[in-house]
């Protein structure tokens, strides 16, 4: 099989030098210094294949920016085996980023002073853009992402959903068969988040374009990806299909109750003892959660529990949202490689 990325025991410390203090601890820093390595990723291995697209998630600080930077040959790693698009990519340099678009949120790609097109036309040049190819190629992308009226005007003048869209097209020029973004609609207002998606789907299924996403909107995800690769201090906690992971932690309903007055945990715990029912207290002791099976006989019997004994200002059923699934495996930490 043919991977589009192939990962082996990929792995990237960092080694960072600290300093002694006073006079004493400068003069013992001449002669040897004081190093602490940080595991930024710990020996990860992931296989994804052409057409797939696949979401990269994790809290901050667990190793997705550093494994994005290893593939795409920014930063090279400490040891481990990675195959980008077939090429290593801090070997293979010129060709390999030819092969791939990039999006990273927070960076530009695009001439700060000069006009979206002008941009366009020297990464066209940059990439060796056939002309023909352009034309077509990206007057579909120009009209997909409804950036024309944006097209003659210097980069710094547009709003950041207009930048994002004409970044993603500066990413498609050369039509790479690979594409990496990084929290690609952080920032963005709804209607620009749903235009971004609906492209990146349109060019996955006209060209088979992969794409690697991180993102921490997960509902990115679930517009987009099938499968999750879920990232804790450096390792993969899960890759699998996201359904897989709502399967398995998202079945369940939260009921949230404001009371009139004030409760406690083993008040609410007696009156429902026959169900169960997990009992969180929200903000204050009159607001309580109580998480219980996704059985509408269920939460009615647990409702009515309630009721009958409480006095209640204000109730709501909740589906545990895909946050909180993700939140659970993170406390719970006991998915692997599902
Ligand atoms: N150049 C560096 N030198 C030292 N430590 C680093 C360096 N870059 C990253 N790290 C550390 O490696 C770990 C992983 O960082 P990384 O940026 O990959 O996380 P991330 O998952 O992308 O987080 P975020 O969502 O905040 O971007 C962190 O503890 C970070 O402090």
């Amino acid at each position: 099989m043919d991977y589009i990325i192939d990962v082996k025991e990929l792995r990237k410390e960092f080694t960072s030098h600290s300093s002694r203090s006073g006079l004493k601890g400068a003069f013992r820093d001449l002669f040897t210094r004081n190093y602490t390595i940080k595991t930024a990723v710990d020996d990860i291995s992931l296989q994804i294949k052409k057409g797939e697209m696949v979401g990269y998630i994790g809290e901050n600080g667990a190793g997705k920016s550093t494994t994005i930077k290893m593939l795409t040959g920014i930063l090279t790693p400490t040891s481990g085996h990675v195959r980008v698009n077939g090429m290593n990519p801090h070997k293979d340099r010129e060709q390999f980023v030819r092969s791939i678009g990039v999006v990273f949120g927070q960076r530009s790609q695009l001439w700060w002073d000069i006009a979206v097109q002008e941009s366009f036309r020297l990464l066209k040049k940059v990439y060796n853009v056939p002309d023909e190819f352009y034309n077509t190629h990206m007057a579909d992308v120009i009209e997909t992402l409804a950036i024309e009226p944006l097209l003659d005007k210097p980069v710094r003048k547009l709003s950041l959903g207009q930048r994002m869209r004409c970044e993603l097209a500066a990413a498609l020029i050369h039509n790479p068969p690979l594409l990496f973004l990084d929290e690609p609609t952080i920032g963005l207002d709804v209607l620009v988040k749903l235009k971004i998606r609906e492209f990146l789907k349109e060019i996955n299924a006209k060209y088979g374009t992969t794409i690697l996403l991180t993102t921490h909107d997960l509902s990115d995800i679930e517009a987009l990806c099938e499968r999750v690769i879920m990232l804790d201090e450096g390792k993969i906690i899960y890759d699998g299909a996201l359904r897989q992971l709502r399967e398995n932690w998202g079945e369940g309903k939260q009921i949230q109750f404001s009371f009139a007055e004030e409760a406690t945990h083993a008040e609410l715990q007696s009156l429902t003892h026959d169900h169960l029912v997990v009992w969180d207290q929200g903000s204050n002791a009159s607001n309580w959660t109580a998480s219980v099976e996704n059985n509408e006989d269920i939460i009615s019997a647990v409702i009515g529990q309630v009721v009958g004994a409480k006095k209640i200002a204000d109730l709501k059923i909740v589906e545990i949202t895909t946050e909180e699934i993700i939140r659970n495996i993170y406390e719970e930490g006991a998915v692997r490689n599902g």
